[in-house]
């Protein structure tokens, strides 16, 4: 019998992305698409959002988010090291993704008080996450690392650990995952794609939104 237990921070991540079904993994160029961007996915009823920090905008984007939509649940992306993870906390982020886990990283969103969504590929690593109460990881790069194959091998030997696959999943693919009984959610980045988001039509992008809302599991 595993006996893993889950961190007071990795609980209130999974109070977070558990609700979520699918979290939009957005990468934001320009501060001013920001908010008409988060408002479409919002309006297509997916309002935990991940911004990735690969961009000079993101925490321009992250702060005009979170003045303008109080109902967007905010997350920074792609958090390498711990001075984005302190910058994360700083600007009101409610939880932080990675796309890996390093000791220094773990160390930093501990010190920080920060819900972390740390990254994991394997077995050995998502076990070294759980030993540290991390029970909620994110599957990266879910499809390129084994995929649901993957994942239902997990589920056998870890299954208390929940994860967020995200890496190749889009609308198609994504209904087959949250059906795992150790997925909690996906991410990915197919609800805004580039080309909508360069020519602002958020009208595509609510529609894709409100696709993706309609994947969640009927009670
Ligand atoms: O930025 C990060 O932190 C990442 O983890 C890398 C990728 O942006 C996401 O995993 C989305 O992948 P796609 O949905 O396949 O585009």
């Amino acid at each position: 019998m595993t006996s893993y237990t889950p961190s007071p921070l990795s609980r209130r991540v999974a109070e977070v992305i558990d609700a979520a079904v699918v979290i939009p993994v957005l990468v934001v160029h320009n501060p001013a698409q920001a908010v008409p961007l988060a408002e479409a996915l919002a309006k297509g009823g997916l309002t935990v959002l991940e911004i990735t920090l690969r961009t000079e905008a993101a925490f321009a984007a992250i702060e005009a988010i979170a003045r303008t939509l109080p109902e967007v649940t905010l997350g920074a992306g792609t958090v390498l090291n711990r001075q984005q993870m302190q910058q994360a906390a700083d600007h009101g982020c409610r939880f932080a993704v990675s796309p890996g886990a390093t000791p220094a990283l773990l160390a930093a969103a501990e010190a920080v008080g920060m819900p972390f969504l740390p990254g994991a590929a394997s077995a050995s690593e998502a076990m070294v996450l759980a030993e540290r109460g991390y029970l909620r990881q994110k599957l990266f790069p879910a499809e390129a690392a084994g995929g649901m194959a993957l994942l239902k091998s997990l589920a056998e030997p870890l299954p208390q650990i929940g994860f967020c696959p995200t890496g190749g999943i889009d609308l198609a693919r994504a209904p087959a995952y949250l059906a795992l009984k150790n997925v909690v959610c996906v991410g990915g980045s197919w609800v805004a794609p580039k080309d909508a988001v360069e020519a602002c039509d958020w009208k595509r992008i609510e529609k894709l939104a409100a696709e993706a809302t309609a994947l969640r599991p009927q009670a």
